[in-house]
């Protein structure tokens, strides 16, 4: 494996050359308006559309900037450009390793040949992970022959990133060609039928953070990503759900496989047992932190999503009882199904590149 270090975030030194330096530094007066031009509107280049800036005037005076509370179409275009420069690859398929899968040794995109990784920190614009567990990687490469991306570690809401910024990647991911994604979490099991370790796919969700007016979708959208106002019913593709239910089959892991519904909290405290028993009664299966914005993210600009749980703890639900959910069991939980849902996702993810091509 190769790792690239060029730049150190939102600093590139390639002298512009592709497309980084120079797309940073916009016109001059950040909002696209050409100011020779009288303050008139140049058709050539009209107004930048400042994704997730739920603040003043959507006009900010400095440059383009992942630091302050906006972002455009063209900054991630050149993020995505960074990348393109940098690797011969072009993956349809972008893999989201989720708590427990994306550690230092033994983790998915070690599965990855032929590849080459970008640490967060060198990738202008990236946000960089702060939760142990979660490795800050981007890996270029092939599994299983097929060629993919791979988030070695995400970004939640509680870490202080607004939505937007935590699912900026997957609008990377579209740019770079990605056509499909397939995300990963720890989640802690509600479904009296599921066991620590089990795999859960998802087949909806509840967005929690949505109902309480966060989401990643929120402020000026760019219709070159996506619809104001985009489906979601249909967020976890059902061939794809099909092809994962297979697979499981073929592996021999039905009994430790369910479809359920997922419901994302904010985080970082675990839930409590009143929320529990809420969750349950609303008829949530699995909870965790994170992916809800991810898949809103990757369908709004047309991605094919799957993600599955991996249920690391048994949410309590239970007043009399001890028992408290721990990052260090999550992480734990999953280093020991790490062989198994190695396999589960080479395996669908072959499924899924075998689909594509025979669907051309
Ligand atoms: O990134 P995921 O959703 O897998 O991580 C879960 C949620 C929290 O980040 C953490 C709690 O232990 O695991
Ligand atoms: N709750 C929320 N997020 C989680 C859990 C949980 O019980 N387990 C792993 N991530």
């Amino acid at each position: 494996m190769s790792t690239v270090r060029f730049a150190t975030n939102g600093n590139a030194t390639n002298g512009g050359t592709n497309g980084v330096a120079k797309e940073a530094k916009g016109n001059g007066n950040g909002n696209g308006i050409d100011i020779t031009n009288g303050g008139k509107l140049n058709n050539a280049n009209p107004p930048k559309v400042y994704i997730g800036s739920p603040h003043k005037d959507f006009n900010p005076s400095s440059n383009d900037s992942l630091d302050g509370n906006h972002c455009t179409y063209e900054l991630v275009q050149s993020v995505a450009q960074f990348l393109l420069d940098r690797v011969s690859i072009r993956p349809k398929i972008g893999i989201i390793c989720g708590s427990g899968m994306d550690g230092t040794t033994g983790c998915l995109a070690d599965a990855l040949t032929n590849s080459t990784s970008f640490p967060y920190e060198t990738i202008p614009y990236f946000p960089t992970p702060t939760v142990p567990g979660h490795m800050g990687r981007l890996v270029f490469g092939y599994l299983g022959d097929v060629p993919v991306m791979c988030m070695q570690g995400r970004f939640h809401y509680y870490e202080g990133y607004p939505l937007w910024k935590c699912a900026m990647p997957v609008r990377v991911m579209k740019l770079v060609g990605v056509t499909h994604l397939l995300a990963s979490n720890a989640a802690g099991g509600l479904n009296d039928n599921y066991n620590v370790g089990d795999i859960m796919i998802i087949k909806d969700h509840i967005n929690l953070l949505g109902f309480a007016g966060n989401n990643p979708l929120m402020g000026p959208n760019d219709e070159r990503f996506g619809p104001r106002f985009p489906a979601i019913n249909r967020a976890y593709d059902a061939p794809v759900r099909r092809m994962a239910k297979q697979v499981a089959s073929e592996m021999g892991i039905n009994d430790i496989t369910h479809e359920g519904v997922y419901s994302v909290v904010g985080g970082p405290s675990f839930e409590t047992i009143a929320e529990i028993r809420m969750l349950a009664a609303l008829g949530v299966d699995a909870v965790g932190m994170s992916t809800v914005h991810e898949v809103i993210t990757a369908r709004h600009c047309g991605i094919t999503s799957f993600a599955f749980s991996l249920i690391t703890n048994k949410s309590v639900t239970d007043y009399e009882s001890y028992e408290e959910p721990n990052h260090e069991e999550v992480i734990d939980m999953g280093k020991q199904r790490e062989p198994v849902l190695k396999e589960f996702i080479t395996r669908l993810v072959k499924k899924i590149e075998a689909d594509r091509l025979s669907s051309k």
